[in-house]
């Protein structure tokens, strides 16, 4: 496996308030990662300096080094940073358009403006995110029509339409129905043939289902890491099995 993201010494404050504490940590290309956690420990903080989310935050002060492939990404463009790390929020957000220009959006605003080169975009990234089939006949109604597990699907094509590298997930299920959420779940394990993605999530068996590597963390800190099945069946520390076995959190 190739570490596609690392974290050195990261360390986070909002203000006064330290969040995240000398995080050292590798992203491998082409799995999932999930990130666990009690609420607040950090797990969002985390997520969000991968892409520099957090720059927009202000008093958000962090030191250390985060790399993407080798470089540091505190200086690179974080417009194009942000095409290569796309990002999926916990509630679905399309734009008030039609479900065409909500992926079409993305690639108009690098320029794109040819129709064809357009349409395929269109057709690649919603088959991309399995949702192409349910609405190929009506891509230009609006997007706001769609169930809240379609809408979620359809953020998800918005992001493949600029072809990252990354896709951050930051609870992507937590506002779906359970059939909605096994429909993004079976995603996630499909996008990682083409694509690295890093998930926030509160449910520990989403965690097991999809990911392949899974980080504790605590108050700020990464506890542990390691490939799900050890985490869920052996984990090292006595912090992540108290958690994963529901003593606290
Ligand atoms: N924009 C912000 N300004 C100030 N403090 C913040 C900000 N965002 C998060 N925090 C604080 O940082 C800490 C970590 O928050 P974060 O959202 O990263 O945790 P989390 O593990 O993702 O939590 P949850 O699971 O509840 O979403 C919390 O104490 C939170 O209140």
């Amino acid at each position: 496996m190739t570490s596609i993201l690392s974290t050195k010494n990261l360390n986070l404050s909002y203000g006064s308030k330290q969040t995240l504490y000398d995080i050292d940590f590798s992203f491998e290309e082409k799995s999932v990662t999930a990130l666990i956690g009690p609420s607040g420990c950090g797990k969002s903080t985390l997520l969000r300096c991968m892409n520099r989310m957090n720059d927009l935050i202000p008093d958000c002060k962090i030191t250390g080094d985060i790399s993407y492939r080798g470089e540091n990404i505190m200086t690179s463009d974080p417009v194009l940073l942000r095409r290569k790390i796309g990002m999926v929020f916990q509630r679905p957000n399309p734009f008030p358009k039609s479900i065409y220009d909500n992926i079409a959006y993305g690639p108009r605003a690098h320029g794109e403006k040819d129709k064809k080169t357009l349409d395929a975009v269109v057709e690649k990234s919603l088959k991309g995110a399995v949702l192409w089939d349910e609405v190929k006949d009506r891509l230009h109604e609006s997007a706001l029509g769609l169930s809240g597990g379609q809408q979620q699907r359809l953020c998800i094509a918005r992001t493949l339409a600029v072809n990252p590298d990354v896709i951050l997930m930051d609870e992507p299920c937590s506002a779906l129905d359970p059939i909605a959420t096994a429909k993004i779940e079976n995603l996630i394990m499909d996008l990682k043939k083409d694509y690295t993605v890093i998930i926030v999530t509160h449910n520990m068996q989403q965690a097991a289902r999809v990911s392949d590597i899974t980080g504790f963390m605590y108050l700020g800190k990464m506890i542990e890491a390691d490939k799900t099945t050890t985490i869920f069946s052996n984990p090292h520390e006595e912090l992540t099995e108290r958690y994963i076995t529901g003593r606290f959190g």
